[in-house]
């Protein structure tokens, strides 16, 4: 048996090109975002790589990029689950602030560190901050002590992996082809998981804006290709570039 997995990381942001760090906060996709998405559905159509099954964070820019990508490809009407163990790493106090001024401010180290380390989470946000989602209904069902103020790479992966285990293990199992939209952090955790990456090797790791990623997973749901296969390879190292640099303008 071997099962067929889709990732796809949300079409640009309007935050991603104002070059603000985002995590929870609720932007939608903009133009060019919607462009991607829509490619995204070419790019699955062209593979015949049809999504029986839709898993999708909380957030919008996900929701809209699933939207598009299944349209796209005549899927719209596939069952879905949400949750927000596939949410965006939440950025803390980082949230809705400049990445190059944060960059200058804090000088690359600290910068990267923040970013792209493990285990060092930013510091904590308010819960009154503007950019608090801490009273968001959507997160009600989540004990007030466990809501994120902020996270790392590490709680990113403790997080999503009982919805990755209880959720999308049957449905793969059930040899479902299944689509996860989701977020550069969000996805960077899976594909940790998935791929075993270490916690050293996971900090070069980036996730391009709108561009299938597939993984056919053995028996064990190990990969079968380590690190799968992006549907457009050159548009997905282009984007990785641009996703690493940011910041550096
Ligand atoms: O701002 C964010 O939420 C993320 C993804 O866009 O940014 P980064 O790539 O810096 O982790």
């Amino acid at each position: 048996m071997s099962a067929k997995l889709i990732l796809l990381r949300h079409g640009e942001s309007e935050w991603n090109a104002k070059n603000l760090f985002t995590g929870w906060v609720d932007v939608d996709i903009n133009e060019k975002g919607v462009g991607e998405a829509k490619r995204a559905a070419e790019l699955l159509k062209s593979e015949d790589l049809l999504p029986d099954l839709l898993h999708t964070s909380l957030l919008r820019r996900a929701i809209h990029t699933a939207n598009l990508a299944l349209d796209g490809c005549d899927r719209h009407w596939i069952p879905v689950q949400r949750s927000w163990r596939l949410n965006e790493r939440h950025y803390g106090a980082l949230q809705g602030k400049n990445k190059a001024q944060t960059l200058e401010e804090f000088g690359e180290e600290q910068f990267m560190t923040w970013r792209r380390s493990f285990d060092t989470p930013p510091p904590v946000l308010d819960t009154d901050d503007e950019f608090s989602q801490f009273n968001d209904p959507r997160y009600a069902d989540i004990p007030a002590d466990e809501r994120p103020r902020t996270e790392c790479l590490k709680d990113v992966v403790e997080r999503m992996l009982p919805y990755w285990e209880s959720a999308v293990v049957p449905d793969l199992k059930s040899g479902k082809v299944v689509l996860v939209t989701a977020h550069g952090n969000s996805l960077r955790a899976l594909v940790k998981h998935l791929d075993g990456i270490s916690d050293a090797d996971i900090v070069g790791l980036n996730i391009p804006t709108g561009i299938p990623l597939y993984y056919e997973l053995d028996e064990n749901l190990k990969p079968v290709t380590p690190g799968g296969r992006y549907l457009d390879p050159d548009a997905a190292k282009a984007s990785i570039e641009a996703v690493k640099n940011q910041g550096k303008k």
